[in-house]
C-alpha cells in the first residue's frame, strides 16, 4: 500500500514539470526526453529520438522515468563534472557538444573528439594555435590544441619527456588529430629562442608536417570505414633541445591492426622525474 502511494506522488510530481527534460529507460535504455502532457493517468514523453512513449501512471516509476540534472541539460565541457554518470549522458553531453561544433570535450586529463567530418571555420588556424599557446589546459573550451601546448610545457614543466596517445576506432579521425598535434608543435617550435632567425620557415618542422601526405601515399588505402586509411599504426618521436626548438623526429610503422593507434612521443635530453601521460578517445 505505501508503494502504490508512493508512486502515485511521483505521477502527480510530473504534473506541474510540462516540458522538463527527462531520462525514460525504454528497452533496456536510457533515452534522454522531454514530457509533453501529463493526464487521464498517461505520462506522454517525446524521446530526443522522435519517439513518443504513452506510459501508464502504473508503469511510471524512478526506473522508468526520471528527471535530468541540470548539468546534462546544459551540457558540460569536462565529463568529470555531470552529475549523472551512467553511459547515456555521457553520450548526449558529446551529442549535445556535438550539434554545436564543440567537437572536443574533457574527461579529466583525457580529450574526446567526435569526428565532424567537416571542416569547422577557424577551429585550427593560427590565431587559435597562438590562444591555446598563451593559455593553461582547463583555461580555455576543450581543444587538441589545448592537449599539445601542455605537452609542450610538461616537457620544461616535469623536466621529462611526454606521451600522447591517440586512439580510436577506424574512420575516427586519428591520423587528422595527429597532424594537428605535429602542426602546433611546430609552430610551438618555430616560434621559440632556439630556432635561428633565417631558419624559421625551412626547418625540420616543415619536413615533419610535410611527411604525412607521403606516408599517406605508401600507407593508406580506402576501406570501408575511410576514404583514406592508414594500414599500419605510427610511432612519432620528435626531438626537442633545451631552448624548445625540434631537431629532429621519426616515424616508426607498427603492426597493422585493426584499430590503429598512434602514439607521439616528445623527447628531451633531460634525467626522467615523471610522466605526463595524456590520451585521446576518439568517436567517429
Ligand atoms: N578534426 C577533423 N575535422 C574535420 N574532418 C576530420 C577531422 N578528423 C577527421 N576528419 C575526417 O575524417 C576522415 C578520417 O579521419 P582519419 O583518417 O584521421 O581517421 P583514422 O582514425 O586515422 O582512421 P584509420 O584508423 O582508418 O586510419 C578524414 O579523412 C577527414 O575527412
Amino acid at each position: 500500500m505505501g508503494r502504490v502511494l508512493i508512486i502515485v506522488h511521483h505521477f502527480y510530481s510530473w504534473y506541474n514539470l510540462l516540458g522538463t527534460r527527462v531520462w525514460v529507460r525504454e528497452k533496456e535504455q536510457l533515452l534522454p526526453a522531454t514530457v509533453n502532457s501529463c493526464g487521464d493517468g498517461t505520462l506522454v514523453v517525446t524521446t530526443d529520438y522522435g519517439e513518443v512513449l504513452y506510459l501508464q501512471q502504473a508503469e511510471v516509476n524512478r526506473e522508468r522515468v526520471c528527471a535530468m540534472h541540470q548539468s546534462s541539460i546544459d551540457g558540460v565541457e569536462d565529463m568529470s563534472a555531470l552529475a549523472e554518470l551512467h553511459e547515456a549522458a555521457i553520450m548526449h553531453n558529446l551529442h549535445q557538444r556535438y550539434q554545436k561544433d564543440g567537437i572536443y570535450t574533457n574527461i579529466g586529463s583525457i580529450l574526446a573528439a567526435v569526428n565532424p567530418y567537416k571542416q569547422i571555420p577557424g577551429l585550427y588556424d593560427l590565431e587559435r594555435v597562438d590562444l591555446y599557446s598563451k593559455h593553461h589546459l582547463g583555461e580555455l573550451p576543450p581543444h587538441i590544441f589545448a592537449v599539445a601546448n601542455e605537452c609542450y610545457r610538461c616537457i620544461w614543466k616535469r623536466h621529462d619527456s611526454q606521451c600522447v596517445l591517440i586512439s580510436g576506432e577506424s574512420g575516427a579521425g586519428k591520423t587528422e588529430s595527429t597532424k594537428l598535434l605535429l602542426q602546433f608543435l611546430s609552430v610551438m617550435s618555430q616560434n621559440s629562442v632556439g630556432t635561428p632567425p633565417s631558419e624559421k620557415s625551412t626547418r625540420v618542422e616543415q619536413a615533419i608536417v610535410q611527411s604525412s601526405p607521403i606516408m599517406e601515399a605508401f600507407g593508406n588505402a580506402k576501406t570501408v570505414y575511410n576514404n583514406n586509411s592508414s594500414r599500419f599504426g605510427k610511432f612519432i618521436q620528435l626531438h626537442f633541445s633545451e631552448c624548445g626548438n625540434i631537431q629532429g623526429g621519426c616515424v616508426i610503422d607498427c603492426i597493422l591492426v585493426s584499430v590503429s593507434s598512434t602514439y607521439i612521443y616528445a623527447h628531451i635530453k633531460c634525467s626522467a622525474l615523471r610522466n605526463f601521460n595524456s590520451e585521446f578517445l576518439l568517436f567517429p
